[in-house]
C-alpha cells in the first residue's frame, strides 16, 4: 500500500523586532513546506492581493523547487541601523559580528538633519575609516531636499557608498543622480514598479536592490539582474531565517557580487523560528538553508486572530 503523507499545514508566526523599523514593532507571516523545503510568505500588510502574488511565487519556489546552485559559499552583509540615536547606532554597529558596511535609515518622520548627522557620525566612528556607509531614505525626499541633505550626510559619514531610494519616482532618482556625487540605488523603484527596467532606461541608478519575495523568487531575480546589467545588492524583506535563506541563495548564485547585501536582518529580530539563525560571522553569512525548529514554531505561533487573517490572505493570493 502506498504511503500518502498529508501536506504540512501552513504555520503562521509572529516575532518581535528589537527596534521599531518601518513603523513595525513585530514581524509576522506564514511558513509553508513542500517537497523542496520550507518557504516564507510574508508581504507587509500594505501590499495588496495583486502585489502579494509575487511574494507567493517566491514562497512556492522555495517550497516546491528549491534554488539554483551557489557560486560562492559566503555572502558579505551590511548591518542595518534603524532611525536610532548615535549611542544606540554605535552599539548596533559594534555588535554586528564584524560587518564592514552599515546601512543607515534616514528621513524618519519627526527627525531632523541633526539626528541623522549624529547617527552617521557615530556609525562612521564605530566602523573606522575602512568601513562603508550607505543610507536609505525610502523615497521620502523631494529632489532639492535630497541634493541638500546628501551633501550634509556625505560629510557626516565621511563619504557615502550610495543613497538608496532618495525620492519616490524614477524621474526624480535620475535628477538626483545628475545633481549629486553620491551614487544612487533603486529599491522601491524596482520592487514596487510596473516595469523595473524603467530605472535603466532613465539612467536613474548606479545600483539596484533586489528583494526575493516582492520580485517573485530567486530565479525571477536572477533574470532581472541579467536584464538590468547594473551592480546588485540583495536585501531582505525583514524575514525569519526561512525567508532570509532565499535572499542568501540569490546572493550566492549571482555571477557578480560587488557590494555587501542587506541580509543581516535576523539581527533586528528578538527571536527566530530556526535554531541557528542566518546571522553573520566576520561580516558574512554562510550559504546554507536552515530548517524551522518545532519548538520555536510553537513558541512563535501567531494568535487565532492573526492566524485567521494570514490564512485568508494566503487563500486570496492563491485564488
Ligand atoms: O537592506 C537592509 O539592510 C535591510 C532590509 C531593509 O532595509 C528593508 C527591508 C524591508 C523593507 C524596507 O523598508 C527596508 C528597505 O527599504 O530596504
Ligand atoms: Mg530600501
Amino acid at each position: 500500500m502506498a504511503l500518502v503523507t498529508a501536506p504540512a499545514p501552513p504555520r503562521v508566526y509572529r516575532v518581535g523586532l528589537r527596534t521599531r523599523f518601518r513603523g513595525l514593532t513585530s514581524r509576522d507571516g506564514v511558513l509553508v513546506r513542500g517537497d523542496a523545503g520550507w518557504g516564507e510568505f510574508s508581504p507587509f500588510w500594505d501590499y495588496d492581493v495583486a502585489e502579494s502574488r509575487a511574494w507567493w511565487r517566491a514562497a512556492r519556489e522555495a517550497a516546491e523547487e528549491g534554488w539554483p546552485a551557489p557560486v560562492r559559499d559566503a555572502v558579505p552583509v551590511n548591518v542595518t541601523v534603524p532611525a536610532v540615536d548615535g549611542v544606540t547606532a554605535r552599539g548596533i554597529v559594534e555588535r554586528s559580528a564584524g560587518c564592514r558596511t552599515a546601512k543607515v535609515k534616514v528621513a524618519e518622520p519627526g527627525q531632523t538633519v541633526d539626528d541623522e548627522v549624529e547617527r552617521l557620525e557615530a556609525v562612521r566612528d564605530a566602523l573606522g575609516p575602512g568601513g562603508r556607509v550607505r543610507v536609505d531614505a525610502n523615497g521620502a525626499w523631494d529632489v532639492d531636499t535630497a541634493v541638500a541633505r546628501l551633501a550634509a550626510l556625505d560629510r557626516a559619514a565621511g563619504g557615502l557608498e550610495y543613497v538608496e531610494q532618495p525620492c519616490r519616482t524614477v524621474a526624480e532618482l535620475a535628477e538626483v543622480r545628475r545633481r549629486t556625487v553620491v551614487p544612487v540605488a533603486a529599491d522601491e523603484s524596482i520592487r514596487r514598479a510596473e516595469d523595473p527596467l524603467e530605472v535603466v532606461r532613465a539612467a536613474a541608478a548606479d545600483v539596484v536592490v533586489l528583494k526575493v519575495q516582492p520580485l517573485g523568487g530567486v530565479r525571477a531575480c536572477l533574470r532581472l539582474a541579467e536584464q538590468v546589467g547594473l551592480p546588485v545588492v540583495v536585501s531582505s524583506a525583514l524575514e525569519t531565517s526561512v525567508g532570509l535563506a532565499a535572499g542568501v541563495a540569490l546572493a550566492a548564485a549571482l555571477p557578480d557580487l560587488h557590494h555587501a547585501c542587506g541580509l543581516a536582518t535576523a539581527q533586528l529580530l528578538t527571536d527566530d523560528v530556526v535554531a541557528e539563525p542566518l546571522l553573520p560571522v566576520d561580516g558574512a553569512i554562510a550559504v546554507r538553508r536552515p530548517e524551522p525548529d518545532d519548538a520555536l514554531l510553537a513558541a512563535h505561533a501567531a494568535d487565532d486572530d492573526l492566524t485567521t487573517r494570514w490564512l485568508a490572505r494566503l487563500d486570496a493570493v492563491r485564488a
